[in-house]
């Protein structure tokens, strides 16, 4: 089942994004730590891939670059309980969940909805599948990024305020997952600017050698 997810990208009909769901994340941008996920979604046409770029549109200058764990679905779920969550899960890979704050924070201001600060094209820059049995759950994974070789974030998912399966379990109670849909779990802190000429390298470490790099860079 897992080698029709090697191309998620070209099947994925949703990508669903996660807020706020570490708490260091969420104090620095001056927000409250939710008591309940906090979903938006992407568009599939935000997908970049290697080597491509990131391409800021030419009127914006707030460009955040957010490091992300992303796990896809193997099997549809709706309404389901946490074992089945566990088992509905095909694979994991490394993506970023690029946002354009200035624009984000006006719409917030605003009430309005923030689509288009985080659903630009090439807002979602992703990695390889990786398959399930390579990571463990009950497991932390060590997220990390770096902006021209310098540190900006590194995180670890045990600290995820939401679990994978909690979320799981939370979003298929109101929006069926489907095989190939993508799920961003909520970035560690340490978001910050991005610039024309920058170049991002972010990586995700963990347990049995797990070791996953990419560059991207921005224009
Ligand atoms: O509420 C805000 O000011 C910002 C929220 C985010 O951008 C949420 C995320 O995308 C995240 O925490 O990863
Ligand atoms: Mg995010």
């Amino acid at each position: 089942m897992a080698d029709s997810l090697k191309n998620f990208r070209s099947i994925c009909k949703k990508i669903i994004a996660v807020g706020r769901n570490y708490s260091e994340h969420a104090s620095e941008l001056g927000n409250t730590v939710p008591t309940k996920p906090i979903i938006f979604m992407k568009p599939t046409s935000a997908f970049v891939t290697e080597p491509n770029d990131i391409r800021i549109p030419a009127d914006w200058d707030e460009l955040h670059h957010e490091v992300e764990f992303g796990v896809i679905i193997d099997k549809q779920c709706q309404n389901v309980s946490k074992e089945e969550a566990e088992a509905s899960i095909g694979g994991y890979c490394l993506a970023l969940d690029m946002t354009e704050r200035k624009l984000q924070n006006e719409l917030k201001d605003q009430g309005l909805p923030w689509l288009l600060s985080k659903g630009f094209d090439t807002s979602c820059p992703c990695g390889d599948f990786i398959p399930k049995e390579k990571i463990s759950l009950s497991s932390s994974v060590n997220l990390w990024l770096n902006v021209n070789g310098n540190r900006r974030q590194n995180g670890h998912t045990r600290d995820m305020i939401f679990s994978v399966p909690d979320l799981i379990v939370y979003i298929s109670k109101y929006i069926t997952l489907e095989h190939g849909d993508l799920i961003l779990t909520g970035t560690p802190a340490g978001v910050g600017p991005v610039r024309r000429g920058d170049q991002i390298e972010a990586g995700m470490e963990g347990e049995h050698d797990l070791k996953y790099l990419m560059k991207f860079n921005v224009v």
